[in-house]
């Protein structure tokens, strides 16, 4: 075992290690009293004064423990980095309900930097945390999953993460209270690594809000469109604006980042004077970039539907409108008819559905089936996402689940909740 402190001693997986090691040697600067630690990842077994298990798992945990009170004692002592204040109305949504500085900001010749999403080396429990809730979203500022949180939790702190697992992982963790993340947009069609992660993860879904996605083309001040070789945003950003790009940029090359703040962050900060960002006005004013072009959406009514999750789920009312959404895999001896026979198990009860997608079954994608000398058939197997309006509440809702139950080999209930029924700019729920 390699000692790194006085109180903490490790032989860690080299990306934990470092981490730990610089969080360890910045929170004994703080207070060196708090830390004691003995452990070792590759036996997995670890002894912590407070006693945890031998497992991976709880190693991981005492790991985000021991984080946790990093960063509780580096809040306490010097949280600096905010960009409140700073930021402009995105989407008709005011800033003023939304409060950016939970991430503290690096700095820089000790000016305040950008704040940095959080990344799942940095996943720990987090401090205490008072009353306001805080809303983890995929994304830096500026993106459109951030308005998104703030419509959807209008008094909240927005914790940035830098993938949707991160959003996920944080909710679990107490690092974060809910999460806000897409699932589909009016163009460009679902985003599967969220429905795919739904199904991985516990969390219920406790609501969705649906914000209005209006692109501008960015570039550094001074650019001008005909100077741009290099488009760079979100994908699904970059397949609402394919059209209007193939006019305003029609010799640029296309690359996706990881959203689209982020793209127009990149430009700033390495002040590349050839290339142009797909993102919002908000990241424009954020980062000090014009716009060159402005509701450059393919479709004026460009909309994207975002999940609220949380640890619990809401207890479904019908007092107003629900949806509700399951997922399911077909038993294997119902064979091709099981997808009829669940949806009539809605039509039959008036239940409308409002979406339907389907994913490679996570544990067995491909099924062999028959061989009738001429080889062996395969055929791909689904889980099958359904979203119904109607509450868990209602009797028709579970009588149509009961019924779907006899048809499908594993059927999970991700969550009931409001229908977003708000005019653009207004909380959906008061619920969750
Ligand atoms: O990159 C962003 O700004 C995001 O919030 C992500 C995202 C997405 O994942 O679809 C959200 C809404 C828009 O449809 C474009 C991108």
């Amino acid at each position: 075992m390699q000692a790194v402190s006085p109180t903490f001693s490790c032989d860690l997986k080299p990306m934990i290690q470092t981490n730990l090691t610089a969080k360890i040697a910045r929170y004994s600067h703080v207070n060196r009293n708090r830390v004691s630690v003995r452990c070792s990842y590759k036996s997995e077994s670890f002894s912590f004064p407070n006693g945890v298990g031998s497992s991976r798992a709880d190693w991981q945990s005492s790991c985000a423990i021991l984080a946790s009170k990093v960063a509780s004692a580096e809040n306490s002592s010097s949280i600096t980095g905010s960009l409140a204040g700073q930021v402009a109305a995105v989407n008709g949504h005011s800033n003023d309900s939304v409060n950016l500085s939970l991430v503290p900001s690096n700095t820089q010749n000790g000016k305040p930097g950008l704040i940095q999403p959080l990344t799942n080396t940095d996943l720990s429990p987090a401090p205490s945390h008072g009353s306001t809730l805080r809303v983890a979203y995929q994304g830096v500022p500026g993106a459109y999953s951030e308005a998104a949180a703030g419509k959807a939790y209008p008094k909240s702190e927005a914790i940035p993460c830098d993938q949707f697992d991160v959003a996920f992982q944080a909710v679990e963790l107490w690092i974060a209270d809910r999460a806000v993340l897409p699932v589909e947009n009016s163009l460009g069609g679902s985003i599967h690594r969220n429905y795919d992660l739904l199904l991985r993860h516990r969390l219920h879904i406790v609501g969705e809000v649906q914000i209005p996605v209006h692109h501008c083309l960015l570039a550094l001040p001074g650019v001008r469109p005909d100077c741009v070789r290099r488009v760079i945003s979100h994908p699904q950003a970059l397949a609402q604006t394919e059209g209007s790009l193939n006019k305003l940029t029609p010799k640029a090359a296309i690359e996706a980042f990881h959203d689209t703040a982020a793209a127009a962050e990149y430009i700033a900060s390495n002040n590349l004077r050839d290339t142009a960002a797909v993102a919002s006005a908000r990241a424009a004013e954020l980062y000090g970039l014009q716009i060159l072009a402005d509701g450059i959406q393919d479709d004026a009514g460009n909309v994207t539907r975002f999940l609220m999750l949380a640890r619990d789920p809401i207890i479904p009312r019908t007092d107003r409108p629900f949806k509700t959404s399951i997922v399911f895999a077909a038993q294997e001896r119902e064979g091709t008819s099981v997808l009829f026979k669940v949806l009539s198990a809605f039509a039959f009860r008036n239940i409308s559905l409002t979406k339907i997608e389907s994913r490679p079954h996570q544990n067995c994608p491909v099924r062999v089936v028959g061989d009738g000398g001429v080889g062996t058939a395969k055929q791909f197997e689904y889980t099958f996402y359904v979203d119904f309006e109607a509450s868990m509440a209602e009797a028709r809702a579970q009588n149509a689940l009961s019924e779907v139950q006899e048809y499908t080999s594993f059927l999970r209930v991700l969550g009931s909740y409001p229908m977003d029924m708000s005019p653009w700019s207004t909380s959906p729920s008061e619920d969750a």
